[in-house]
């Protein structure tokens, strides 16, 4: 019997995510660029083995698939695709649709749709391997006839919260990874706050790793509770079977990354939308893997943190700074969503965003269904002024002060936590300092500015004449 759909890239994500397409009943045929990894996966899938069609070449793949046909492509991004897109269209109809699933940068799939001489979606799929294996977030960007034609197979595979399916179509083009772009953006920046007060709490406050473990524990119980501070303190708590020590201290500081995040920050800057706490944080990740400049420079200069005299912070302090931090980054990531969407004219569903990030994603998090509630009250609003956000950063901003202040003081780098402190003052200063730099430029370059007392924008200083 043909399969419902067809998956190549039996990688991490590829494997996980044909499973779950199989547990959910539906017939999958399967294809990987080494076919020993076919045989074997198909070899271990167990009960679930009768619903894969293993294949070893993309001519017996296609055949395998009812018609029209759909193809996920699980691939790394980039140049992979495109080959992999070249050597499939041939052997397709003229309906059968390519869903390219990886992190694909959305001006390659905006390109990709352009080009394509077939349906064409690109979807982004967070959650990891455990995400893809039981139930991923989805965020869906092409045609929407496109997307229907393969609605009830990915809502089926999503992570479901209180029932509802986090797989959502955001839009054309490459909306959909667009969106995973900045989850990845924001993903970054959260975990390098959580890193940040990591930090604070071993170089400052003294914590072995166990104890931060029970820290993020129990910060779990609470606003923070997230697949991230989840995962932070299970990594915190773990031995070493080698040392019998904590695993974490022998974990080089040297943080990976693949581009998204990085794509995140570029697409910001062209559509002009501030986002410091992730730009902070791909910053952060680019010096971390700098580490014989780093030891060269705590050779010059001396280690640069200092421990804290007792009392100078304590763990609830550092919670509410670390709450503040969450909302400034997660309000910074919803505007760039919200001037893309005005740019590019996608009319991107900002509160249905929140709502697939709940559940399944890397970012899950009980903040998100708050952030849902408001996005949908006004999703015109920066999240930082919606009620229920502005009455958290006015109960924390000042423990996010001190935090960020004591870090500064202690030589402990902080450099997300204190961007996303800078964003919160600068968006709640109505008389900023930018008429100094309206006033250089016209005295430099005549660029002219704005008077208080009269808004056109040509004028000049005296210096003019
Ligand atoms: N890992 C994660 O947590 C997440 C990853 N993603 C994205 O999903 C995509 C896949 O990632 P992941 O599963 O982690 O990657 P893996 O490295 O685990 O798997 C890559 C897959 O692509 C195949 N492949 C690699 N190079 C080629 C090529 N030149 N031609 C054909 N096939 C090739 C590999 O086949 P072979 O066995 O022959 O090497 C393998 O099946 C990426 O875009 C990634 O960014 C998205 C969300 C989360
Ligand atoms: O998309 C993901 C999670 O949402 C992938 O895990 C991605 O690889 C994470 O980005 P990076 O590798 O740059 O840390």
């Amino acid at each position: 019997m043909s399969s419902d759909i067809g998956l190549i890239g039996l990688g991490t994500m590829g494997s996980a995510l044909a499973l779950n397409i199989a547990e959910k009943g539906f017939g999958i045929a399967v294809y990987n660029r080494t076919a020993e990894v076919t045989r074997d996966f198909h070899s271990e899938a167990g009960e679930l083995a009768s619903r894969v069609t293993p294949t070893e070449t993309l001519e017996d793949f296609v055949a395998a698939l009812a018609k029209p046909r759909a193809i996920i492509l699980m691939v790394p991004a980039g140049e992979i695709v495109d080959a992999q897109i070249a050597a499939l269209r041939p052997l397709l109809g003229p309906d059968d649709l390519i869903i390219d699933a990886g992190n694909a940068n959305f001006h390659d799939t905006n390109r990709r749709m352009r080009e394509a001489t077939g349906p064409f979606l690109g979807i982004g799929v967070s959650g990891g391997e455990e995400g893809a294996r039981h139930g991923p977030s989805i965020m869906g960007g092409g045609d929407r006839a496109h997307w229907d034609r393969v609605a009830h197979i990915l809502e089926a595979i999503s992570a479901k919260y209180e029932g509802t399916p986090c797989a959502t179509w955001m839009g054309e083009e490459g909306a959909g990874h667009f969106v995973k772009a900045v989850h990845n953006g924001i993903e970054y920046a959260d975990m390098q706050m959580i890193a940040e007060v990591y930090g604070v709490l071993r170089d400052g406050m003294g914590y072995d790793a166990p104890a931060v473990g029970t820290v993020f524990d129990r910060w779990n119980d609470g606003a923070l509770k997230s697949y991230l501070i989840e995962i932070s303190g299970m990594v915190a708590g773990t031995t070493d079977p080698a040392t019998g020590g904590p695993l974490l201290d022998v974990i080089v500081d040297a943080a990976g990354q693949k581009g998204t995040g990085r794509w995140t920050v570029i697409e910001a800057q062209h559509l002009a939308a501030p986002v410091p706490a992730i730009e902070a944080a791909v910053v952060a990740r680019n010096l971390s893997s700098r580490r014989e400049t780093r030891a060269q420079g705590e050779a010059v200069f001396g280690a640069a943190p200092t421990p804290m005299p007792p009392g100078t912070l304590d763990e609830d302090t550092l919670e509410q700074a670390l709450i503040c931090g969450k909302i400034l980054c997660y309000a910074q990531g919803f505007t760039m969503i919200a001037a893309a969407s005005e740019a590019f004219g996608w009319a991107l569903p900002l509160p249905e965003i929140a709502r697939v990030w709940r559940e399944g994603c890397i970012i899950r998090s009980e903040m998100l269904n708050d952030m849902a509630d408001a996005l949908t009250d006004d999703p015109a609003r920066n999240l930082m002024f919606a009620p229920y956000f502005a009455d958290h950063l006015k109960a924390g901003h000042t423990a996010l002060r001190q935090v960020v202040a004591q870090a500064a003081l202690h030589g402990i780098a902080a450099p997300a936590l204190a961007s996303g402190l800078a964003y919160f003052d600068a968006m709640r200063t109505a008389r900023g300092t930018a008429n100094m730099i309206q006033g250089q430029r016209d005295y430099f370059g005549l660029h002219g500015f704005a008077r208080l007392d009269d808004d056109s924008t040509d004028q000049h200083g005296p210096w003019a004449d």
